[in-house]
């Protein structure tokens, strides 16, 4: 028999959590992440509901603060932010956070409203008030991008966007995929296993997983147990990676023998992808300008059995190019995997919508264009420099990938069946020269990449 879940326990961490990342700007998987580590005497399934809590009500924060009448809130009137860890909070709120988390609670079916509002001290009037006929008052909203924003708990702007570049039915659908839970994907390790075997070990130990739909290397995993723990992962046999990340690696072709960067690395997650491809053999070069993710690379890649990484710490500015010289036009594979938005990984971090502004996705396109132009000389002739990003939005994709076409002499971009094959692309409806992943159509976390090709 399941112990019964400890409410009060629960209730507290899940306030707690939520107060560090709402008032102290704190991102929210860390602030979890140290709540968790104190509260020692938390059950395995009372850190899951705490968890599960936590993400469940940043999600629908919007929708929910709406419904109770704070409307400003989704349309991204932000007060001035306080400073804190991980980048701006947002102000006080004028509803109280025992009142979100019962309103949370009440929405999603978790408890009756009026048990709700005792168990978090509120008044029940308010839970009720605030939640009578809300499916028919969101439904009733004239603006559309302003019930696309309470319906999928957006920022207005965020559902705005959508609207414009995809139009009703496909926004609405993007923007309630971003909401579901992501599932929990791995990318076998070449290096150490098959697919087909890591999936009978895992069996063994356990857990169902069924192959994924595009990536030739990805299996999903029944349930969300915490793959980490497993023997298969301690043994170096997968990793954990989204199958949008995936078929990004195997965009980039990476072959044994060639010299391949991976130039903005963090910790590695495609790196380690590039390296399997490799079968080891060559030299893989990871850069980042964050010394903690490649230190973080490094361990993966002893975990994975990977011994040709090397990573470089990089300066942040133009002072790149002269420290890279030496491998100037010498790269058979350049992966600019960029800092970006995230909107595409909303599933995985839905608190990121309500830190970003309106501006981000254009100051990120400046700085996406930036580092491929940084990066495209150390394409060798005839070698691919490959563009990624884990972003929804033409500013950072077209945009930033039309911009390298113009600008970039000597490259020309390429058809996604150059690079992932004609039967893949056309599975993943990829007729021209970029990819865009997308949750509601492919099941992946958004994600885009496009190629260019340095003549010979
Ligand atoms: C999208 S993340 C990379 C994710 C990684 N490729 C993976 O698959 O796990 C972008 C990375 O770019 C790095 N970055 C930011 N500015 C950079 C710069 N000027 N040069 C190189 N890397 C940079 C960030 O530190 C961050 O780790």
């Amino acid at each position: 028999m399941p112990r019964p879940l400890r409410h009060d326990l629960v209730d507290a961490a899940t306030l707690e959590v939520n107060g560090l990342v709402r008032e102290q700007g704190w991102l929210a998987d860390r602030a979890l992440e140290r709540v968790l580590r104190r509260e020692s005497r938390l059950y395995a399934s009372e850190r899951r509901a705490v968890a599960e809590a936590v993400y469940g009500l940043l999600r629908r924060e919007g929708q929910l603060r709406w419904l109770a009448g704070e409307t400003a809130f989704i349309r991204g009137n932000p007060a001035p932010a306080p400073a804190g860890r991980g980048g701006p909070g947002r102000a006080a709120a004028s509803v109280e956070p025992a009142t979100l988390y019962a309103l949370f609670l009440a929405r999603t079916g978790a408890a009756a409203p009026e048990a709700a509002a005792k168990r978090l001290g509120v008044p029940a009037r308010i839970v009720t008030e605030a939640l009578d006929r809300a499916d028919a008052r969101i439904a009733a909203v004239a603006d559309p991008a302003e019930r696309l924003a309470v319906e999928a708990s957006l920022p207005r702007w965020l559902a705005e966007r959508f609207l414009d570049e995809l139009g009703a039915e496909e926004a609405r659908a993007l923007a309630l995929a971003l909401n579901q839970r992501a599932p929990l994907t791995v990318r076998t390790n070449l290096l150490k296993t098959t697919r087909d075997a890591l999936r009978a070990r895992l069996a063994e130990e356990g857990v169902a997983a069924a192959p994924t739909r595009f990536s030739p290397w990805g299996l999903t995993l029944d349930g969300h147990e915490n793959a980490f723990q497993l023997p298969a992962f301690q043994d170096g046999l997968f990793e954990i990676q989204d199958e949008g990340s995936q078929l990004l690696a195997l965009a980039v072709g990476a072959r044994p023998g060639w010299t391949v960067v991976d130039a903005c690395a963090g910790a590695g997650g495609k790196s380690l992808a590039l390296a399997a491809e490799m079968h080891g053999k060559g030299s893989l070069v990871a850069l980042d300008v964050d010394e903690e993710r490649l230190a973080e690379a490094k361990r993966r890649a002893r975990r994975a059995g990977v011994h040709n990484l090397r990573s470089r710490l990089i300066p942040e500015g133009a002072a790149a190019a002269e420290a890279l010289a030496d491998l100037a036009g010498k790269c058979e594979r350049v992966l600019v995997d960029a800092p970006c938005s995230g909107i595409g990984a909303l599933r995985r971090k839905p608190d990121a919508r309500w830190r970003l502004t309106p501006e981000d996705p254009a100051r990120f396109a400046r700085l996406q264009a930036e580092l491929v132009a940084r990066f495209a000389p150390l394409v060798k002739p005839g070698g691919r420099l490959v563009y990624a990003t884990c972003a929804v939005g033409r500013i950072e994709n077209e945009g930033v990938a039309e911009l390298a076409a113009r600008s970039l002499e000597g490259f020309e971009r390429m058809s996604v069946a150059a690079m992932l094959g004609t039967e893949l692309a056309a599975a993943l409806g990829a007729g021209g020269d970029a990819l865009s992943l997308l949750p509601h159509r492919h099941g992946t976390d958004g994600f885009f990449c496009a190629g260019f090709q340095r003549a010979r």
